[in-house]
């Protein structure tokens, strides 16, 4: 482990004259990046809380204290500069076995919902960077994902026998809350990191107890180039407050999207009957309702996240993998992540709630499917279900895919859906047969 560090810290020097990759980082004084492990033990270190789920409680109390370090007011605080919160970890499947037992798919591959969960894990301790207090040993502030806006695929391969480098820094911040945008670089055959993922989360930061909002510290953005990205980051929010503003449970479809709906239900029209009734199915395609998949999780204690709350990257990991069986099993080949888009963490899900995913096909084009994937919770003892997350998976499949066909008013609208985060997508990127990346 040692070694592979070593090897990187050499390796970035060769980066950052190299100039690739690491465009934000490469400006910013690098220490020595941390392993993967101690990106957990660092928050647990700072949110103070016990390691053992019979001590949780106790320690929850302890947290109660940090109420009074909490500011009143965001002036207060000081601004912070990118570069404070900018951090860079290893996973070093090259060298450690054991680890990349924990990543390696059947075809030998990296588990992609294994990453979701170290991008959150990451995101998270990226903003107690930027909120950091040398005052206090504990943070007062408890930071949860409220959003995963965008990640991005690029295309190079994900091995899971090279070392992989994540970098990550807070680009934008609000009141309480952060846009923290991620990188992820795979060592490659040159023995240069290439850059294989971008990722963009919206963190919120709540009090000690995770009962009410906190204020972050501000950010001033140092030169050009940053204040691109914080511009960048106020656009961001303006877009998610539109796309919001447009849902479809808000507001009806566009003239052009209901032309779309149309077209797609005269096609499905029996042409030997005159009748809105009879519906047949268009040759190679499938009725939206014959690709759904479900699955159920018991939350046990093991899943919970530094505030006692089901981990968010645990949730993503298990949609992910439950989008990816929906893709494979429709596509009839394997199917590749392109881009995971707009994952809002409505509610936070408790320890001991049974998860109920469901996942479904709702757009495709080409060789792309779009898989929507709706999340509920429900309490042992209480029948009510509550959604806590809706994901938006885009995959690619070897093979050209069916045509997907709504039936109802309600699959319409999930149709539509899907179809604007299929075209919200940054770059649609082409098949390659070195792209491996699954759960
Ligand atoms: C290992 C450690 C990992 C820990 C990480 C996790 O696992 S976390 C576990 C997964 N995540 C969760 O459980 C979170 C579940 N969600 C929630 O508890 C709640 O939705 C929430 C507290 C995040 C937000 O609640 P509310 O929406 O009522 O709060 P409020 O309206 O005050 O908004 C708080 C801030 O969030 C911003 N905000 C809210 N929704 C947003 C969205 N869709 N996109 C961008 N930003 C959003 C607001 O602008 C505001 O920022 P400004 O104040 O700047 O204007």
């Amino acid at each position: 482990m040692k070694r592979a560090a070593i090897r990187l810290w050499t390796l970035n020097k060769g980066l950052l004259t190299h100039g690739r990759g690491l465009s934000q980082g490469s400006q910013y004084k690098i220490s020595e990046p941390l392993h993967i492990h101690q990106v957990r033990d660092k928050l647990r270190e700072i949110v103070g809380v016990s390691t053992v789920w019979r001590d949780h409680v106790k320690a929850m109390e302890e947290r109660k204290l940090l109420h009074s370090f909490l500011p009143k007011s965001q002036k207060v605080l000081p601004p912070r500069k990118m570069r404070d919160s900018y951090i860079e970890v290893l996973l070093p499947l090259g060298t450690d076995p054991e680890l990349r037992d924990k990543y390696v798919t059947v075809q030998n591959t990296v588990r992609f919902g294994r990453i979701l969960e170290d991008l959150d894990s990451l995101g998270v301790l990226v903003c107690y960077m930027h909120n950091r207090n040398h005052s206090t040993k504990m943070s007062p502030l408890s930071i949860v994902t409220v959003l995963v806006d965008k990640i991005d695929m690029c295309k190079h391969s994900l091995s899971p026998e090279q070392d992989i480098k994540f970098t990550g820094h807070v680009s934008w911040v609000g009141n309480t809350s952060m846009e923290v945008k991620m990188k992820m670089f795979q060592l490659h055959n040159d023995e240069k990191y290439w850059p294989v993922l971008d990722a963009t989360f919206v963190m919120v930061a709540r009090d000690s107890e995770n009962k009410g909002p906190a204020f972050v510290n501000p950010l001033i953005p140092e030169n050009k180039d940053e204040e691109e990205l914080f511009k960048q980051g106020e656009l961001n929010k303006s877009r998610r407050i539109a796309f919001s503003t447009s849902s479809l449970l808000k507001v009806a479809p566009s003239s052009e999207e209901r032309n779309i709906i149309h077209e797609l239900f005269l096609s499905t029209l029996d042409p030997k009957t005159i009748s809105f009734q009879s519906r047949i199915l268009p040759p190679k395609a499938v009725w939206m309702e014959d690709t759904k998949l479900k699955s159920l999780d018991i939350c046990h204690p093991q899943e919970r996240n530094v505030f006692n709350r089901i981990f968010g990257g645990f949730l993503m990991r298990k949609a992910y993998e439950l989008a990816w069986a929906t893709a494979c099993s429709f596509g009839g080949s394997r199917p590749y992540v392109v881009t995971v888009d707009d994952i809002m963490f409505q509610k936070p899900v408790e320890v001991g709630s049974l998860l109920f995913l469901s996942s479904q096909v709702c757009f495709t084009q080409d060789h792309y499917i779009q898989v929507r994937v709706h999340s509920e919770v429900s309490s042992l003892d209480s029948r009510e279900h509550m959604t806590t997350n809706v994901f938006h998976f885009t995959f690619m499949s070897e093979k050209e895919v069916p045509l997907i066909f709504p039936k109802t008013y309600g699959e319409s609208m999930l149709y539509l859906d899907g179809q604007r985060h299929f075209k919200s997508m940054s770059t649609p990127v082409t098949l390659k047969k070195d792209y491996p990346v699954e759960p």
